[in-house]
Parts: C-alpha cells; structure tokens; sequence
C-alpha cells in the first residue's frame, strides 16, 4: 500500500563530503517490501520547492519501524533535507515502485551488484537479503574520488567488495567496467544502479547474463499518473514505453532504450 505520511526524523548524519545518512520512523515502513524502491519526500512546507524528490530506500528495519536513505546534497531540495534534525517531521509519499527481484536467485548462488555514486545506496538492502537467502554478493561500487566514498565497511561485512574511484584515490583507478574486466563472470544474476552510460556499459559487457537495473529519470507524481518520467523500450518488451516510477525503477537488462 502507497501511503502519504508525515515521518519523524530520527537520526541524521553526514557520511562523507555532500553525502548524509537520513533515518525514519513510520507505519509505513510495514509496506517496503522489495529493496530498490523509493520515496518520494516533500522537503519544505513552503511553496517551494514544490515538487518532490525521490530517494531510494537503503535499509529497512520492519522492528523499529525506521528506513534509512542516503542521499547526496547537490540542488535546493537536497540541500533543505540535509538541513533536518532529529524530531522533525518530512512528508513521505511510499513505497514507490518495484525494486530489484530476488526470487530470481537461489542459496549457494553468486550475485554481481554494481553501484555508481547515489545508486550505491539502494544495492545496500539488497545485498542483506540476498546474504539472509544464502545468496553470495560480490559488491563493485565506483565513485569519483576518496572524499565521496560511503558504506565500505558495511558492504564489506555482507562479501567480497571492490571500491573503484576515477581519480584512484582510493581503491582501484578507473570505472567499475574496469575491475569487472578483472573478476570471472560465474555470478548467475547481476544487479545494479547508477549512471545510465554505467547501466549500458554492463549490458553490452553482460549480453548473455540475467541482470535488473535500477534507472533514474526526472519525477513529478511518483505514482504513474503524469508521464514525466517514460522511457523509450526494445524489442524485448511489448510495450512501447515504460514509466520508471511505477513500471519500474528496475527493470530487466535489455528493457530500457539506453
Ligand atoms: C528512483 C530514484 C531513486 C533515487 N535515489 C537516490 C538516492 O538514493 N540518493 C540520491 O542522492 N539521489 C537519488 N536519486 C536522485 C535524486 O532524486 C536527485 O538527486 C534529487 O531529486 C535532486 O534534487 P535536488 O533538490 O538536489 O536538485 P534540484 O536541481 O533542485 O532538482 C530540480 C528538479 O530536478 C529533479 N532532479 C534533479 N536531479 C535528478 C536526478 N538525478 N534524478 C531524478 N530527478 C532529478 C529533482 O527531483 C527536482 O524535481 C534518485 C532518483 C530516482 C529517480
Ligand atoms: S513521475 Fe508521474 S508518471 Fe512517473
């Protein structure tokens, strides 16, 4: 169920430089069900902005009744979200979307996830429940340099974790393309979510593999009724276009016209 509530903020912190940790609590945590989907979070009471931002959902604790997001501070909205404190209320439209499936692997399988920069944090829920199924994640996450690296201890508590800056300051030099170029491709599904040329790159590298990729487009509603964010489709789907924030954020490897 899709639900519109005012959730309080319970913690707030910066992780690295732009990049903050935001936790939740609501009844609306009961509904999140598949890691890879989204809110969509009303920053201000004012007029402006008006429209709202979507964030991916980067860890669940159905217990608490808290989500996490994390989120990088860039433009005016990002920036008034970081600016909340603990107590604060933040209007939440969600959960929105159909996330990564996980149904699509077995225990005892490898899963490859591959994140690029703010579409990191949605790999994070994924990679705990692929490792609560038995299923083995090699995490490879690109980022530009150093300063803007987050959640590596965490990853590397769930398997094996490659870090890849474009600078080479810190980890391995180059793009996630370039570690994978490295490491033997007996994972049986990949997942992954960051900058389309990244989620293009992984298609053409991958043509005969199953993969779900997570994409990001411009929203207005969230919820499939104004358009804003369709994409054009392949061949492999019957329908000409897709809305990313109702048919997906994820879709299959070859869905999407990258
Ligand atoms: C499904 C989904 C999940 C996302 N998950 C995350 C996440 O976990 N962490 C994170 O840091 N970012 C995430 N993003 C990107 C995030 O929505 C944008 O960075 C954010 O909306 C920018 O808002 P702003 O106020 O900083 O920028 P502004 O420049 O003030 O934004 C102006 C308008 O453009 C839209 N916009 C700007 N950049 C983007 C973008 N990259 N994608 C979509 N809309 C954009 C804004 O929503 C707003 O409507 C996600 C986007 C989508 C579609
Ligand atoms: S944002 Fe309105 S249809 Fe997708």
């Amino acid at each position: 169920m899709i639900r519109q509530e005012q959730m309080q903020v319970v913690n707030q912190q910066q992780i690295a430089t732009n990049i903050f940790e935001l936790t939740l609590i609501g009844q609306q945590v009961l509904d999140m069900k598949q890691p890879g989907q989204f809110v969509h979070l009303r920053v201000s009471d004012q007029m402006e902005p008006l429209l709202r931002r979507p964030i991916s959902i980067s860890s669940i604790d159905k217990e608490t009744l808290e989500f996490k997001m994390i989120y990088r501070a860039d433009g005016r909205g990002t920036t008034l979200l970081s600016e909340k404190k603990p107590g604060d209320q933040v209007d939440v439209l969600g959960p929105l979307g159909n996330g990564f499936p996980i149904d699509k692997i077995e225990a005892g399988q490898t899963a490859l996830l591959v994140g690029g920069g703010i579409g990191v944090p949605p790999l994070y829920e994924l990679s705990k429940r692929l490792v609560e199924k038995g299923v083995k994640p090699v995490h490879v996450l690109g980022f530009q340099s150093k300063d803007v690296v987050f959640y590596e201890r965490e990853f590397r508590q769930l398997g094996e974790t490659y870090i890849v800056t474009v600078d080479g300051s810190h980890g391995h030099k180059g793009f996630v393309t370039n570690v994978l170029e490295t490491l033997k491709d007996d994972f049986a599904v990949y997942y992954s979510c960051g900058p389309t040329p990244m989620l293009s790159a992984l298609e053409r590298m991958y043509p005969e593999k199953e993969g779900y990729l997570s994409f990001e487009e411009r929203m207005g509603c969230g919820i499939g009724a104004c358009f804003a964010c369709v994409c054009e489709t392949t061949k492999k789907t019957e329908a000409d276009y897709v809305k990313v924030c109702s048919d997906g954020p994820v879709f299959e490897s070859g869905v999407v016209r990258v």
